[in-house]
């Protein structure tokens, strides 16, 4: 089977991206320890099917895959987040928690009653987030009166929310944000249109979201998501997505220890283009300008939200 293909009788949605095979072994010298914290595994199919209520039905991405990837580009960890096509069915990722041999932690999602018993389980396998989306193409919208009841259950255990939304949706959503006592993350900078000023009006709202919250932190993920120009993280391209570069830049220069990265392996969605991640790699040093923000993004923030223990 080609590495994209899709089993268990699962058909991809039409005009699918797979994953980038064979990436580039990046220039960037990765700090030691450092954390890919947001990727995610589908399926494979045949063994964890996609959930009936999934909005897209992508190729298969084995935590094997991800983690040939993570030894590829120099990466020790990894922060495997649920993603939407398994719905709140957390067996793939728990699977890939277990096979990391403790180096994954996950974001999962679930339902408003889920029970003591199941959160437990959960954090025993390595979860300690849960994740909220907003994103109207992935997801039906739960009330947040159920996602209240989800948050006063997981504050217990210490873990925090993942929140992905788009930058137009944060007006009616900042309340609820500013309420989440946890803390939160959010998930590729609230997607800003890249295409608007980064010190306009929308962005401007999103980082005061940052200063009135400080509980709040940010993935700096997803710029071949969030690109409109490029150039993209192909053929060898040493400056890919720079239309992105000044939103992400800012956020890591004045939220240095509130700031995450993460490939966002294996791409689900994009439509384009699918980035080579050893090149998508090399886009860090563009947004982290020295090496102390490249260690705080990508060794200190992490673990200290994912693996507060120590080693
Ligand atoms: O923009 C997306 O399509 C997307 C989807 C998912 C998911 O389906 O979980 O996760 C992401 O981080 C991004």
């Amino acid at each position: 089977m080609a590495h994209g293909d899709t089993s268990g009788g699962f058909e991809k949605t039409p005009g699918w991206l797979d994953w980038y095979d064979g990436p580039a072994t990046p220039h960037f010298r990765m700090p030691a320890g450092a954390v890919d914290a947001h990727c995610h595994v589908f399926g494979p199919g045949a063994q964890f099917p996609y959930a009936p209520e999934r909005k897209y039905t992508p190729c298969d991405a084995s935590a094997d895959q991800l983690f040939a990837l993570r030894d590829q580009l120099g990466f020790e960890r990894n922060v495997i987040v649920q993603a939407t096509c398994h719905g709140a069915d957390n067996r793939a990722l728990v699977d890939a928690l277990h096979r990391s041999g403790g180096r994954a932690r996950g974001v999962a999602t679930v339902r408003r009653d889920v029970t003591e018993e199941q959160l437990a389980e959960l954090h025993e396998a390595g979860v300690r987030g849960v994740r909220f989306n907003f994103v109207k193409r992935l997801v039906d919208r739960v009330p947040t009166e159920s996602l209240g009841e989800i948050v006063e259950k997981i504050a217990p255990l210490g873990w925090h929310v993942v929140i992905y939304f788009e930058a137009e949706d944060l007006p009616d959503l900042y309340d609820f944000f500013s309420g989440i006592p946890t803390d939160v993350v959010v998930d590729h900078m609230g997607r800003p249109d890249v295409t608007k000023d980064p010190d306009g009006p929308e962005f401007g709202l999103f980082l005061r979201f940052m200063r009135e919250n400080p509980n709040v932190w940010t993935k700096v993920s997803c710029p071949e998501r969030l690109s409109v120009t490029g150039p993209r993280a192909l053929d060898g391209e040493q400056h890919a997505y720079t239309d992105v570069v000044p939103f992400a830049r800012r956020v890591v220069e004045e939220f240095p220890d509130r700031v995450l990265w993460g490939t966002d392996w294996p791409h689900p969605n994009l439509k384009d283009h699918m980035p080579d991640d050893g090149l998508l790699v090399d886009y860090i040093p563009q947004i982290a300008t020295s090496s102390d923000l490249q260690q705080r993004l990508l060794v200190d923030n992490p673990r200290r939200l994912y693996w507060p223990e120590g080693d």
